[in-house]
């Protein structure tokens, strides 16, 4: 029943839209106290020295998280950090999809929320990346869309122990991510104007408050995310060759 429902909601357009505000507090709906501390112990042993186990390296690994709205370039600008740099490439966005095709309990409520324009449950999400960290065992890696509020960056941090290295930031302007989204013919569910409009609502009042947060760290690199692929590229590229990792 829920695989039926789940390929006819693949393609289909949002039922509804919900307020940017209710996003995160939906983890407060779903959490299941008794995963939390299970969660925070296998980050421990992934992010600690002691334990001599982070993602199988002996080290820490570097940790980039790439932000921008929707549509700002993300994916494709880290799919060259990854070829050019040598970094394991996470897409957030990507688990999480992968965890609705899987066909799992947890991806009816992800869908129903991705398809809304929302934000998914954090742990759901932290527990994704953290598998993903671990079975990738490399000791740089690009944190692709997350955290996308407040209460992602905070379950992450509380959970992992540590900050990211550095916030690479993709600034572009709304009018230009609103055309390549509707140009991205990935069949999304979440590609079509009603749930885009929502997801830049949701990008303006919980994202950036997260960049606000991590530029007051200085750890945020701003890019200016128009002009060709190529273009932004040069300035990515740059940005990565100046930092120690
Ligand atoms: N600089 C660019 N100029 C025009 N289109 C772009 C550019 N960068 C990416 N795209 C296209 O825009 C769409 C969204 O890019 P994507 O990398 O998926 O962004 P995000 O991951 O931030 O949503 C894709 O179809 C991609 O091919
Ligand atoms: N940290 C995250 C990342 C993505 N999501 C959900 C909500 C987002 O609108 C969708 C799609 O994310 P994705 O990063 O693939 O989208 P864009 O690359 O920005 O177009 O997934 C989430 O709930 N929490
Ligand atoms: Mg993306």
């Amino acid at each position: 029943m829920w695989r039926r429902r789940r390929a006819l909601l693949l393609r289909s357009p949002p039922s509804s839209s919900s307020t940017a505000a209710s996003s995160c507090q939906h983890r407060r709906r779903h959490l299941l106290p008794s995963e939390e501390p299970l969660a925070v112990n296998r980050l421990a042993r992934l992010f600690t020295s002691q334990a001599g186990s982070d993602c199988g390296n002996s080290q820490k690994p570097f940790i980039a998280f790439v932000l921008g709205g929707p549509g700002s370039g993300k994916g494709t600008q880290c799919t060259k950090i990854a070829s050019d740099f040598g970094f394991a490439h996470l897409s957030a966005g990507d688990l999480l999809r992968h965890e609705i095709a899987s066909g799992s309990e947890k991806g009816e409520l992800i869908l129903d929320t991705i398809k809304e324009g929302r934000i998914v449950p954090s742990e759901i999400t932290v527990e994704l990346i953290r598998k993903a960290m671990e079975t990738s065992n490399a000791n740089k890696v690009l944190i692709d869309g997350f955290p996308r509020c407040e209460e992602n960056r905070i379950a992450f941090e509380r959970i992992v122990g540590r900050e990211p290295d550095v916030v690479v930031f993709f600034d572009c302007p709304e009018d230009e991510m609103v055309k390549r989204l509707l140009g991205r013919n990935q069949g999304r569910v979440d590609d079509n104007i009603e749930t885009i409009k929502t997801r830049l609502k949701v990008f303006e009042s919980l994202n950036i408050p997260v960049i606000d947060y991590y530029s007051s760290r200085g750890k945020v690199r701003k890019i200016n995310a128009t002009g060709t692929a190529d273009e932004i590229f040069d300035a990515v590229h740059k940005l990565f060759s100046s930092l120690r990792f």
